[in-house]
């Protein structure tokens, strides 16, 4: 598979605090990868460094086999510290906007997005009446105006009902089927496991881990596998 996303040797320094500290990952076309870790390893960051958000201090991003340049970010749509929307709108509303901002074509945008995160039939509802899955979904419709060929999720399950859950991973689904990569990050590693075909590991802003899921289990738990695996390398010990 062609490569959607390459991380080679990345860092970052906030003052004295090494966010990340040499990452590599790749991510293929079509995949939905998942990057897990433990609190502070450094996920947000390299996903802000993806979506352009801040600049790393060394290391190398290519986007589409191509250096990352500003022009990346056209073929990037991100969705990093949750969706930013106005509570009195509907998400047809926000879609429109959105659109007209990025001089998309905003009745094409509505009829080609709202159905494809479920929110078609709620498209003139105030986003107040929204449950926070809703909110998320309607995030990634405004994050997919430009089509992007590569979308970065910041953890997109955290806070939802089980439902929730199960609708996001269902769009992230439908999202890589319609050839799109998701680049995805989470906590919950159950969530990950039902949805992603491959798996990067941070800890410390190391990469520790990249392949299959299933590769990380330890005798067939994979809690019990990720877990061993953070304290190994936790530790300094590989
Ligand atoms: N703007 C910032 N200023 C200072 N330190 C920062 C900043 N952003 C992140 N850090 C630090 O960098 C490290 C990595 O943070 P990051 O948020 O990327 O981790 P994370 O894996 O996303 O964690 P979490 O799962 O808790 O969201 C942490 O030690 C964090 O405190």
């Amino acid at each position: 598979m062609p490569s959607a996303l390459r991380v080679s040797a990345l860092t970052k320094h906030f003052g004295s605090a090494a966010a990340l500290q040499g990452v590599d990952l790749d991510v293929a076309e079509g995949e939905v990868y998942g990057l897990l870790g433990p609190n502070g390893a450094g996920k947000t960051t390299l996903m802000k460094a993806v979506a352009g958000l801040l600049r790393p201090d060394s290391g190398t991003l290519e986007v589409a086999g191509r250096p990352f340049t500003r022009d990346s970010l056209r073929g990037i749509g991100a969705l990093v510290d949750g969706p930013g929307l106005w509570s009195g709108m509907s998400a047809r509303e926000h879609v429109r906007a959105h659109a007209r901002l990025r001089g998309v074509d905003p009745d094409d945008a509505v009829a080609r997005l709202l159905p494809l995160v479920g929110m078609d039939q709620v498209a003139d509802r105030r986003v107040s009446a929204y449950s926070l899955g809703m909110r998320w979904r309607l995030g990634i419709a405004i994050a997919m105006i430009g089509n992007p060929r590569l979308l970065v999720l910041d953890e997109p399950t955290n806070g939802l009902d089980p439902i929730g859950m199960r609708e996001m991973r269902a769009l992230m689904r439908r999202i890589a089927e319609s050839g799109a990569t998701v680049f995805v990050s989470s906590h919950q590693l159950d969530q990950i496991a039902r949805t992603c075909d491959r798996v990067g590991v941070l800890v410390h802003g190391h990469t520790r881990y990249e392949g299959p899921l299933s590769g990380l289990a330890r005798d067939g738990d994979l809690e019990e596998g990720f877990f061993a695996l953070v304290e190994r390398t936790s530790s300094g010990v590989r």
